[in-house]
């Protein structure tokens, strides 16, 4: 344990960005001393610090001794579960899945609808690839039907545009994916704006979003990534009402719908993002913390008020040469450190990632009922 902990928030590299990383990539990098200290040492490198607002701190008393854990009331369904620090969001999206799987047969019987979700894939990322394929994987197993383009990286626009067409005025599908990120030579808004508002299950359409920053009005789809994570907080029992939560980073996709989520849950929010002066002062007050900022082990546990949970949205390929990949996914957050501090931790991989796979086909399954009126 203290070996693996050890090497898991000593110095990493990236390699490549992802979903969160991508979406925030500059905000990452000026936000971040590029390694994490070891675990437990009590100052930072010199030539790791970064500006000074955001230099690595020493442990208070309490972190480097905390007091015992605080234990989370599971969600009833999940009282089986040994270690409640640890969000399993694995096994919530199995049972999510598990759920919308009955609700599809029962659709398909009363009705005779399947519901449809369209993929469109634009470039030959392996990360988005191995996205699609996992999505795809997840359709199927919960018996929706699920419809795949894949264009080449030199496509232009207007292909794209046509496909998306045609996916709009199709009756047999319910929502439309266009895998992020685009090849740079698209305007991904001008694209992600073509996606008729009915079928974006990404709830990526601006009048979405305005929705859900609104008192009293309901957006068609809640984004992904964000309704998987607010799932998780109310599934392991976790409750936000008057809450203090701290949202860090501000992407369009996660942080920002994250912080409107949790306003309309009745938490108090601060977001804190790149130009954020002492970061850790504000996380240190937080009761639950959502991060996604896409940058590995930036999150420590001096950063962690005793009893807090912990939202990890970050999923960051670091070189690892034990791995049979090359790389391991670590999150925004020290995990070794965190578990000590806090009440409940997301693990990565195994948290918030299976939740977004889960709302994408959740957001499908609701699509498709307001279509053809079943509830
Ligand atoms: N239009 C669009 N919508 C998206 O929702 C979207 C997107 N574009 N582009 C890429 C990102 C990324 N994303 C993930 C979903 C699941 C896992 C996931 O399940 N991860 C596993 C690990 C998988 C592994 O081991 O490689 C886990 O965290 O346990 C990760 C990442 C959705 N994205």
């Amino acid at each position: 344990m203290a070996s693996a902990a050890a090497s898991s928030c000593s110095s990493i590299s990236m390699m490549f960005l992802t979903h969160s990383s991508a979406a925030t990539s500059s905000t990452a990098h000026r936000l971040l001393p590029p390694g994490c200290l070891r675990r437990r040492r009590l100052h930072c490198h010199p030539l790791q610090m970064g500006p000074a607002s955001l230099r690595c701190l020493t442990f208070p008393s309490s972190a480097a001794a905390p007091s015992p854990p605080h234990v989370v009331v599971p969600h009833a369904s999940l009282s089986t579960e040994v270690n409640t620090k640890v969000i399993d969001g694995k096994a919530v999206a199995k049972q999510i899945r598990d759920e919308i799987t009955a609700e599809v047969s029962r659709m398909k019987e009363a009705i005779g609808v399947i519901p449809g979700l369209a993929v469109i894939l634009v470039g030959d990322r392996k990360d988005s690839a191995t996205y699609v394929r996992n999505k795809k994987k997840a359709c199927e197993s919960v018996g929706i039907n699920s419809l795949e383009v894949h264009l080449p990286a030199d496509s232009t626009e207007e292909e794209v545009l046509k496909h998306i067409s045609g996916y709009n005025d199709d009756p047999s599908v319910h929502g439309i994916l266009v895998q992020l990120p685009l090849p740079s030579h698209m305007n991904e808004q001008h694209v992600l704006n073509a996606v008729r508002i009915e079928k974006d299950v990404d709830g990526f359409n601006p009048l979405n979003i305005g929705r859900l920053a609104m008192r009293g009005r309901e957006p068609l789809f809640v984004p992904c990534t964000p309704k998987g994570c607010i799932e998780l907080l109310h599934r392991h029992g976790v409750s936000i009402k008057g809450k203090r939560a701290v949202v860090i980073g501000r992407s369009n996709i996660v942080g920002m719908p994250a912080a409107l989520l949790l306003q309309r849950e009745d938490a108090t929010v601060t977001v804190i993002h790149s130009r954020t002066s002492n970061p850790e002062e504000i996380t240190r007050l937080a009761d639950i913390i959502i991060s996604a900022v896409g940058q590995p082990n930036m999150v420590r546990g001096s950063w962690i008020k005793p009893g807090a949970v912990i939202i990890d949205v970050g999923i960051n390929p670091v070189e690892d040469t034990n791995s049979p990949r090359g790389y391991r996914l670590v999150g925004d957050v020290c995990y070794e450190e965190a578990i000590e501090v806090a009440s409940a931790v997301t693990p990565v991989p195994g948290g918030v990632g299976p939740m977004t796979i889960a709302m994408l086909l959740q957001n499908t399954l609701i699509s498709a009922k307001r279509m053809h009126n079943f509830e």
